[in-house]
Formats: C-alpha cells, sequence, structure tokens
C-alpha cells in the first residue's frame, strides 16, 4: 500500500493543473492515467484539432482574397497534415510523463477502481491518500441507433490516413462543426446532421444561422431537424436512413452528438459519491458527496462549458485549497468559446440569451462588421458581433462575434470584462493601428 496526501485520478489537463499545484505547495502527491498521458486536449483533441485548422484557415484567408491580389486556392494534403499533426501528438504522453518524472511527482499507468475500503487499485498496486481529485474526463457518447457499432467518433476522425470522399457527421455541436470544417476544407463531401432545428445552443441563434449559412455556402450538406435512425453497411459504404425515411451513402459516419462522463470504471457507489448522467456531483469547493473526494473538469456535473482551461482553473483552485484548507467556493471569472472554422463563432461574458431577459439592465448592439476596415482588408465573407452592454455603467459586459478573427477578438474583449475596463479606460489606451484591438474603442 503506497500512502499519499492527495492521489488524482486522470492524467489531463484537470488532473496535471492539480498535481503541479499540489506538488509546489508540498504535499505528496500522485497521478494515475489509464490511456495517454496529457489526456483528451493535447492527444485527441483542441491541440490536434487546431493542427489541422491551420491549413484550414489559410485556405479560407486566400479563398476570400480571390481576385483581391490572390490567383489561386492552395488544397489541403491530408497525409502531409496528419503526418504534421502526428508529429506534434506523438510526443505528448512521453512528453507529459517525463515532465512528471522530472518534477518529482508519482506517477502510475492503468484504470483506476476505489474498493470499498476506501483505497484504490490500478492494477496490481494498491494506493491510499487522504484526499482524492477525480479528472477522468469525457468520451465520446454513442448515440444508441441501429448499426451503433458502425460509428466512428472524433478520436477516429483526427488520426485517418486518409480522409474519405464522403463522410457524414451525426451531431452538430463544438466537434460536428468543427470536424465538417475540417473535411470540406479537405475535400470531402460532407453531411452535417443535427436532430434539432437549434444546434450550438449555447451561441446566439442569429449568428448560429450565419454560421451554417458560410457553412453551407463554402459546402456543407447541412441538415437540421433530422434523425439518423440506422446506419448499415452497404457495399464498402454506409447507407445512413433518418426518421422520415430519407437515406444516403458515406463512405465513414461519425457520432458528433456530445460526451459522456467517463466513470464506469471508478466504481464510485462503493465509496459513496454521488454521480448523474451529466457527471459526478460536486458543491462550490468541488467537493463530492464524499468529503474526501473531488471532482474536477470535464467528468463534473455543472454549467460551466467544458474546456480545457476551465478543467485547468479548476485545477489550481484545488490546488491552493487543499494546501492551505481554505475552503472559499469556486468563482468562476467569464469564460470565452471558440467554435473553430474558416469562419469562428465566439462569446464570452453575458450572452443575448440572458441579456434578453433584462432589458432594463442590458442593450444589445448588432454590428455588421464586414464594412470595418479591418475585415475588408481580409475581405472577410461574413464578420459580425452582437454586444452586451450594461446600460447603466455603459460598460461592455459580453460578446458574441462571427469572423475568421473572433478567436482573437473574443480574448481582447475577454480582458475588458474581466478587468472591468469602461469605455475611458479603453480609450486612454494606444495600441497598434490598424489592427483588432484598435477596433476595441468602436463596440460600445
Ligand atoms: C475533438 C475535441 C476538440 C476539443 N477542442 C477544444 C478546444 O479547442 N478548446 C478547449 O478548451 N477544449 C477543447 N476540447 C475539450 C477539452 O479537450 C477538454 O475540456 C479537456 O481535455 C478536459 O480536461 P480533463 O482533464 O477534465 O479531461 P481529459 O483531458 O479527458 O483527461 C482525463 C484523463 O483521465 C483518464 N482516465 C479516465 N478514467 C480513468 C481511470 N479510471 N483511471 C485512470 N485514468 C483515467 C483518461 O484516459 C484521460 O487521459 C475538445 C475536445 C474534443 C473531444
Ligand atoms: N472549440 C472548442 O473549444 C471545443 C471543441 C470541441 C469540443 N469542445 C468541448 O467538448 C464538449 C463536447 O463537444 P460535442 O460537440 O461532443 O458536444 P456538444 O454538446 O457541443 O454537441 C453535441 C450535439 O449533438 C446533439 N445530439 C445529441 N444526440 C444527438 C443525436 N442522436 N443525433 C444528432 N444530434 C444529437 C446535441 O443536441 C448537441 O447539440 C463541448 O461542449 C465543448 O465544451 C470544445
Amino acid at each position: 500500500m503506497q500512502e499519499f496526501d492527495v492521489v488524482i485520478i486522470g492524467g489531463g489537463p484537470g488532473g496535471l493543473a492539480a498535481a503541479y499545484g499540489l506538488h509546489a505547495r508540498g504535499m505528496n502527491v500522485a497521478v494515475v492515467e489509464k490511456d495517454l498521458w496529457g489526456g483528451t486536449c493535447p492527444n485527441r483533441g483542441c491541440d490536434p484539432k487546431k493542427i489541422l485548422m491551420a491549413a484550414v484557415e489559410a485556405q479560407g484567408r486566400s479563398e476570400a482574397l480571390q481576385g483581391h491580389g490572390l490567383t489561386s486556392v492552395p488544397q489541403l494534403d491530408w497525409p502531409a497534415l496528419m503526418a504534421t499533426k502526428r508529429a506534434y501528438t506523438a510526443k505528448i504522453p512521453s512528453g507529459t510523463q517525463g515532465g512528471l518524472q522530472s518534477a518529482g511527482i508519482a506517477n502510475f499507468h492503468g484504470t483506476a477502481s476505489f474498493n470499498a475500503d476506501g483505497t484504490l487499485t490500478v492494477g496490481e498496486t494498491q494506493l491510499t491518500a487522504t484526499n482524492w481529485i477525480i479528472a477522468t474526463g469525457q468520451e465520446p457518447h454513442l448515440p444508441a441507433i441501429k448499426g451503433q457499432e458502425w460509428l466512428r467518433t472524433s478520436n477516429d476522425f483526427l488520426d485517418l490516413d486518409n480522409l474519405p470522399a464522403d463522410i457524414t457527421l451525426m451531431g452538430a455541436g463544438f466537434v460536428g462543426v468543427e470536424l465538417a470544417a475540417i473535411a470540406n476544407a479537405a475535400g470531402s463531401r460532407v453531411h452535417l446532421v443535427h436532430h434539432s432545428d437549434r444546434p450550438l445552443r449555447a451561441f446566439d441563434g442569429d449568428l448560429v444561422t450565419d454560421l451554417l449559412a458560410r457553412l453551407t455556402a463554402e459546402g456543407v450538406d447541412v441538415k437540421l431537424s433530422t434523425d439518423i435512425t440506422e446506419v448499415t453497411p452497404a457495399d464498402d459504404q454506409y447507407r445512413v436512413t433518418t426518421a422520415t425515411g430519407e437515406n444516403w451513402t458515406s463512405d465513414l459516419v461519425f457520432a458528433t452528438a456530445g460526451r459522456t462522463p467517463v466513470i464506469t470504471d471508478l466504481h464510485l457507489e462503493r465509496i459513496d459519491v454521488v454521480t448523474s448522467r451529466h457527471g459526478i456531483k460536486v458543491n462550490g469547493q468541488l467537493q463530492t458527496t464524499n468529503h474526501h473526494v473531488f471532482a474536477i473538469g470535464d467528468v463534473v456535473d455543472r454549467p460551466q462549458p467544458k474546456l480545457t482551461p476551465v478543467a485547468g482553473y479548476e485545477g489550481q483552485y484545488l490546488a491552493d485549497t487543499l494546501a492551505t484548507g481554505d475552503a472559499a467556493a469556486i468563482v468562476y471569472p467569464a469564460i470565452p468559446s471558440v467554435v473553430y472554422g474558416k469562419t469562428q463563432l465566439a462569446q464570452v461574458g453575458v450572452t443575448t440569451a440572458e441579456a434578453a431577459t433584462a432589458p432594463d439592465k442590458y442593450h444589445v448592439t448588432d454590428l455588421d462588421l464586414t464594412h470595418w476596415y479591418s475585415y475588408q482588408r481580409i475581405q472577410d465573407p461574413a464578420a459580425r458581433i452582437k454586444v452586451v452592454v450594461n446600460q447603466i455603467s455603459g460598460d461592455i459586459v459580453g460578446a458574441t462575434i462571427l469572423s475568421s478573427e473572433a478567436e482573437q477578438v473574443i480574448n481582447y474583449l475577454d480582458f475588458v470584462i474581466q478587468n472591468h475596463m469602461t469605455t475611458a479606460d479603453i480609450n486612454r489606451m494606444i495600441t497598434a493601428y490598424p489592427t483588432l484591438a484598435s477596433d476595441l474603442t468602436y463596440f460600445n
């Protein structure tokens, strides 16, 4: 039996932030990982996806400048792009584990499972700890349709040797929309199928409609209010059938219909940790129903978006609270989120839906940016922002933006919101001109 102050289960962004934070505060910690050290984000999530996106973005920029100074559109070389991605991801697990080893943080590779006496089994090893942190993340959800066994996932997509000529994506959430943008740019015929008429529900409806219109204009077959009920092999393809009897064939069908918490192996029922279908239940201190067990990151049932910086923030919070005994509840700052692609959709702070519920407090400005210098210069085909302003103070408190530059603008606005900068504060700054930052003075 090996003893620790804290054992962390899951070596992804959440678990690693907690491990390094606790170790730096002098605590004796161990991390357990059953699969790839580094977790979803650097191995099969954010980072590999955005390596593929680099080529997608470059193609989008070139397309916009056809007739405005550029004469040909670059084509994506999938095998070369995948080789570039693999050159990055191949080093992640060993580099991550090597980092833990050099820091002197104990690490165990294997599937962690709790025992009824509150200890943990990892292969042949038994661990015990004063406190535990569960950071086991989520995995792709495979909808229970006929032919479920034929469905591929984002893990498979991000490791395809060759991109097939025709693919179907079942679900138009973050993952579905981003994979559609990549596959479409790389020359595949993409069917992006969503069961309701309102994908990306967390974002402003008008801007989601604009984004789907852009994807359609780029060649994606967007099908809303379409329920896939069956996938069956048909020669060397798959036949996709919907609830209304519509059908087509595709080379591969991907389930992009959300993700589910990874908790089965842990046997949390043995240690009285309560879960829901959305994940592990926690209080404001990220403490589960067992007072010695905490949970962070994607595996937690909470309203905050499931993103890498959120998992890391929660890991740092627990490093502080467990090391100091200070039990102040976690307070989240504004959390920016971006759906990446040639056209990006991003939001931060108060949403337009929240603003609509308090019209006395908030005013929403809807601006077409296509004629602004920053967007005209690059011939951005779709550029629009909705800015939420506090009517009383006149300050920007939220924004949703659609454009090929959205990922940058949203972070500038995050700084403005997080630091409660007033219009006067922004006007007191001199920013390099003409840039996206120099546009900040025009938003309210
Ligand atoms: C395709 C895709 C793209 C994404 N893009 C972005 C993006 O652009 N930006 C962004 O912010 N977020 C993005 N995300 C989300 C991001 O990857 C997650 O929010 C983040 O990885 C969560 O970190 P985590 O530590 O909670 O979980 P994870 O990173 O999932 O790590 C959990 C780890 O726990 C391990 N584990 C599970 N069970 C056990 C067990 N019983 N024993 C031992 N180990 C176990 C798993 O193997 C895994 O390595 C993306 C996700 C996907 C799928
Ligand atoms: N750029 C980023 O930051 C980024 C990228 C990818 C993932 N993520 C994170 O990972 C999380 C998971 O992403 P995701 O896309 O897997 O989930 P998601 O919840 O964003 O989207 C899944 C969508 O599939 C729909 N759906 C559910 N069942 C369906 C069915 N049977 N048929 C068709 N559609 C169905 C859901 O209604 C939902 O809209 C995101 O919420 C986000 O927090 C972030």
